[in-house]
């Protein structure tokens, strides 16, 4: 079980191409609405192959638009949108799911040049234009990607010259907030400039993009080297590539980051795509990219230092997939927040380490590493989902202040602005 390979995870979209080997039983166009017992292809239109359908026993299935789309008839029904069914003002559906028999076929069916109409048992009737079915079917979806991004390493990062916006762009026109979002979700990562370098001015900025997300480190932080807190975060020592707050059931989305002060030497920050690293290890290694995303861990943070006590777990897979198209969506990295393994047989274990072992490598490869020395005036804002940071040891004095953001907030604004995030 624990090393079946992922479903469809180099499947080829669901594309129907005129070879199919159902060709034959595609039947001639039949205009009139057809006894839901037919079990034979119709089209729209005579040798049309742009659309056609079939019932069967517990299913409607539909080609249009080159897609092969199989519905359920509770899904079907759960999902009409006439006036009873659902509310077009609040876009809440009003039908009450569970109402809706198990077992419900509908009584007719017919399609024409652009919806598919639908007669249930009680007489209700449902429409679906067909292009909002190729959009939101199964099928549809898994030709998709939720979250389009360009994966990078040094090169590809340089080479794109991906241009930081100005402060008072960004501040003051949706133009400069898009391509900065824009930015921000294809690489990861993206910088503003020119702000003042305080924590209020970063707070502003913060907010022209999201919600700030209040943790056990507060709503805005300043940090240096004081060990204020039980994390070596705050000492001048060298920090591996990681992300943060693995210990949270769900990671924090955004870290902002903005260094006020630095007199001193080093303390360049590293930052790496994971998602780039990720696809090498699904390149070379598909069982282990599998292992990856299946075996559940936890990592912890136990703090007991002056008045600051917690304790907090977080539980999940290093890599986060979803399940219905197999994108990597978050990635859980942290060497030295990772807990004791105790939930995992000793026999997958080994297999896990010799899996984490190779992300690792892929992390570490110098071509992947992109160094930059964080100054006042510039903010960086890193997506803890996807990218890793780290720092190079330091001497002096050094400050950053920053925050963390809500994800859905961030992606909120960004649709709001017409990105698809
Ligand atoms: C950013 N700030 C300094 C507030 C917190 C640092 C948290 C460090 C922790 N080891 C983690 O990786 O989550
Ligand atoms: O000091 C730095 O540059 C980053 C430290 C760090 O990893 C963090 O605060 O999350
Ligand atoms: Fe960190």
């Amino acid at each position: 079980m624990w090393c079946r390979r992922l479903a469809g995870l180099f499947q080829v979209p669901c594309r129907l191409s005129r070879s199919t080997r159902h060709r034959s039983l595609w039947l001639p166009h039949d205009r009139r609405t057809v006894p839901a017992a037919a079990a034979r292809w119709h089209h729209t239109a005579p040798e049309s192959l742009k659309c056609a359908w079939q019932l069967h026993g517990d299913h409607l299935e539909l080609r249009y638009a080159n897609t092969l789309m199989r519905f359920d008839f509770v899904w079907l029904r759960d999902h009409c949108r006439s006036a009873s069914c659902y509310n077009a003002k609040t876009n809440q559906r009003s039908l009450d799911t569970a109402s809706v028999d198990l077992a419900i076929k509908p009584k007719a069916v017919r399609v024409d040049e652009t919806t598919l109409f639908l007669t249930w048992p009680d007489g209700h009737v449902t429409r679906y234009g067909l292009e909002w079915l190729v959009k939101n079917s199964y099928e549809g979806q898994k030709q998709q990607v939720m979250h389009p991004r360009i994966l990078w390493n040094t090169e590809i990062y340089r080479q794109a010259q991906v241009p930081s916006v100005d402060c008072q762009s960004f501040l003051e026109t949706d133009e400069g907030l898009k391509e900065f979002l824009q930015n921000f979700l294809l690489y990861g990562i993206a910088f503003v400039e020119n702000v003042a370098p305080t924590k209020e001015d970063t707070q502003i900025v913060a907010e022209r993009v999201s919600l700030i997300r209040e943790t056990i480190y507060g709503r805005m932080w300043y940090f240096t080297s004081d060990f204020s807190r039980g994390d070596t975060a705050y000492t001048k020592l060298a920090l591996d590539r990681h992300t943060d707050t693995t210990y949270f059931q769900e990671p924090c989305g955004i870290q902002v980051f903005h260094c006020l002060k630095h007199e001193g030497t080093g303390g360049r920050t590293l930052l790496v795509d994971g998602f780039y690293a990720a696809e090498q290890v699904l390149r070379q290694a598909p069982d282990q990219f599998e292992l990856l995303s299946k075996v559940p861990l936890k990592h912890e943070y136990v703090e007991n230092v002056g008045d600051c006590h917690n304790h907090m777990i977080g539980v999940g897979p290093v890599l986060n997939v979803y399940p219905w198209n197999n994108e990597l969506y978050l990635i859980r990295y942290n060497n030295y927040d990772r807990a004791v393994i105790n939930t995992v047989p000793y026999d997958v274990v080994h297999r896990w380490y010799a899996a984490h072992r190779t992300l690792t490598a892929e992390l570490r490869r110098p071509e992947n590493e992109l160094w930059v020395k964080l100054k006042p005036g510039k903010a960086l804002f890193i997506d803890n989902w996807r990218v890793l940071h780290g720092r190079e040891a330091f001497t002096g004095y050094r400050q950053l202040c920053g925050c963390y953001l809500t994800r859905d907030d961030v992606l909120n604004t960004a649709r709001l602005l017409g990105l698809q995030a």
